[in-house]
């Protein structure tokens, strides 16, 4: 039986009083793919952060591996395998591409060799210093970053946001290999809709922190009105 890696019944969550996310509902099961799909502030990058621990949650409940992990601080989540890519990448500036992974290294199936195997570029980038790095070369070392804590979920906030197209095709092949061996399960925040429709098994639309739709991918990927309508016809690519 595939089993469910994170749960997520009736979620309500904000930031204090403000509640973002209402009533949310969702599962992602080992090895899959969920993208997580709206415009603008409707609450997506929330959704990851309140996985996180970082948010208040006003009700419902979250699971993970089995667990309610409400009572779970950020740092255990972590431990336990939840690891988020932000959308500001937030690598150490003054350290370099091999410090940055090394801080985060822990024991596990990815080690600095398997990041470096992943992303040759970083490998050759090994000791320049994280500001010294361009764009793509960052998003990959914080994914990277992400890797080496070996995490069982990975959030990935806008990961292509902002890239030139032959980073986001490096960023896509390595997505892929990351799916080869089927023990990861990765929730992917993207404003490309259609490039995270062909990534992933399911979707989820959110708006105004609601869940609008929810269904396979494929399903989605195939029906470009209902994509316009749920996400605005300026994000669909
Ligand atoms: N730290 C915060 N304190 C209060 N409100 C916040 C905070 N961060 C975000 N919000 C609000 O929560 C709502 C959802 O924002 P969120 O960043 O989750 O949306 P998003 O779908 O990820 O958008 P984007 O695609 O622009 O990143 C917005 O109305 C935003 O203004």
């Amino acid at each position: 039986m595939t089993e469910r890696v994170l749960e997520l019944r009736d979620l309500c969550a904000g930031y204090g009083e403000t509640v973002v996310l209402e009533d949310v509902s969702l599962h992602v099961d080992a090895g899959e793919a969920l993208a997580l799909l709206g415009r603008n502030g409707v609450g997506k990058t929330t959704l990851l952060t309140t996985l996180l621990g970082l948010n208040t949650v006003h009700g419902g409940s979250v699971r993970y591996v089995g667990q309610d992990i409400a009572a779970w601080p950020a740092h255990v989540r972590a431990r336990k395998g939840l690891g988020l890519v932000p959308q500001e990448r937030e690598i150490f500036p003054s350290l370099t591409v091999q410090e940055n992974l090394t801080v985060a290294a822990t024991a596990g199936t990815w080690t600095l060799e398997r990041v470096y195997e992943l992303f040759p570029r970083l490998a050759q980038r090994r000791r320049n210093l994280g500001y010294q790095l361009s764009g793509g070369e960052q998003q990959m070392l914080a994914i990277g970053r992400a890797l080496i804590g070996n995490p069982r979920v990975l959030l990935l906030d806008e990961p292509f946001e902002g890239l030139a197209p032959v980073i986001v095709d490096a960023l896509v092949e390595a997505f892929g290999k990351l799916r080869e061996g089927g023990a990861l399960s990765i929730v992917l925040v993207e404003q490309h809709a259609e490039l995270a429709l062909d990534l992933t098994e399911r979707a989820v639309v959110l708006d105004r922190g609601r869940i609008v739709w929810q269904g396979a991918s494929p399903d989605l990927r195939g029906d470009p009105e209902r994509l316009a309508s749920l996400i605005g016809l300026e994000e669909v690519q």
